[in-house]
């Protein structure tokens, strides 16, 4: 019998690169999607139609029972969330509710389902639980690089959201016995991730002024430091941890930290074009308490998981550019206009 899956956020970057992994390892794949899914989503590649979507939202306490009843999952993967950040301060109840509070709703949910109270260490019957922890809950860090004892001093409402859910599923790790594990993730990214984020923002922006489509760039903080990895690599990760004997969470990130400027540098060298021709700085983009610097220190999943990055910066970099290239230069690809609204 095909080991069963469900995932929230099925529809965002992470949730279709795991699901086309676990449909790989023969995984039966239920995915949660609030409302009704447009077939044809601007910038995704369309799920692949393997997959079951039962409707859900981390809003909705008995949406989500009702889901995990349905797909009767061996594993759950909490990839939902309201994650782009800035959004997180004007929309601070939401982020708190989707990003926080729904961590501790789908985990009642596998809870409730399975059957598991306080007095009884669960079996095999409830299904392992991995939440998208975030590098974002290390905020304001004092030490670098950070690991899984790394203190949290989160500086959004999504960070403090995110740290909530971390400490959410702990407990019910520690309460009731459940294989229950965050994985904190680093910045990850491809060509699939959201055009609101910097790495995206910047390789669309390369490739449409390449292209004539368009002729400047607005960013904000150009002295952030990240530590992005490929997206790619990431799940594989996610899934490693689900496999391990013992419930732990586990740090994921590259270990390798460039700023906006050196993204930015790097994405229109790629296209031999001079970036500072180009980039405006525009304060509206700055936000009102930023993260300046994250760098990774996975050691523990590089020993224990075996887990490391096979995608660098540089290439990571030029895959994005690339792939917005040949979505620009497509005249059929719908997705190419919607892409380029958002630079303007
Ligand atoms: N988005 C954006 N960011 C900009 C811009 N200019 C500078 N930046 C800076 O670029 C950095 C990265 O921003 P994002 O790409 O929006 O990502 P993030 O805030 O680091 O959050 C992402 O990574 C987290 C993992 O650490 C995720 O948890 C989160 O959901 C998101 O994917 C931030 O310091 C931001 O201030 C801009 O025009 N747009």
């Amino acid at each position: 019998m095909a080991r069963r899956v469900l995932i929230t956020g099925i529809t965002g970057q992470d949730g279709v690169y795991l699901a086309e992994q676990l449909l790989s390892e023969g995984y039966q794949v239920f995915g949660v999607v609030r409302g009704q899914r447009s077939v044809c989503d601007p910038n995704r590649r369309p799920l692949r139609p393997e997959i079951k979507l039962l409707s859900g939202d981390l809003l909705d306490q008995s949406s989500l029972i009702a889901a995990v009843e349905t797909a009767q999952p061996d594993e759950v993967y909490n990839l939902g969330a309201l994650s782009f950040v800035p959004v997180s301060w004007r929309q601070s109840n939401t982020a708190a509710q989707i990003t926080g509070v729904g961590v501790l709703r789908i985990l009642e949910a596998v809870r409730v389902v399975a059957g598991v109270t306080a007095s009884v260490t669960p079996g095999a019957n409830c299904p392992r639980f991995y939440q998208a922890s975030s590098s974002e809950m290390f905020g304001k860090v004092r030490r670098t690089p950070q690991n899984e004892q790394t203190v949290f001093h989160p500086r959004s409402p999504y960070g403090v959201a995110k740290v909530f859910g971390h400490y959410m599923v702990q407990n019910y790790r520690e309460s009731y016995g459940m294989f229950a594990v965050s994985g904190i993730l680093f910045n990850h990214e491809s060509p699939l991730r959201g055009p609101q984020f910097v790495t995206r923002r910047v390789s669309l922006a390369a490739a449409a002024i390449k292209l004539g489509l368009h002729d400047e760039l607005r960013l904000g903080n150009l002295d952030a430091q990240r530590d992005w990895g490929f997206a790619g690599d990431y799940v594989r990760g996610m899934v490693q941890m689900l496999a391990q004997d013992r419930p732990e969470d586990f740090v994921l990130g590259t270990g390798v930290t460039n700023s906006v400027r050196e993204l930015v540098d790097l994405a229109f060298r790629h296209v031999g074009l001079d970036w500072r021709d180009y980039v405006r700085a525009d304060p509206g983009l700055l936000r009102p308490a930023e993260v300046d610097s994250l760098c990774a220190d996975s050691s523990r999943a590089r020993q224990k998981l075996g887990w490391k990055p096979e995608v660098s910066f540089e290439e990571l970099v030029a895959m994005m550019v690339d792939a917005d290239l040949r979505l620009l230069s497509d005249d059929r690809e719908m997705a190419a206009e919607a892409m380029l609204a958002t630079l303007r």
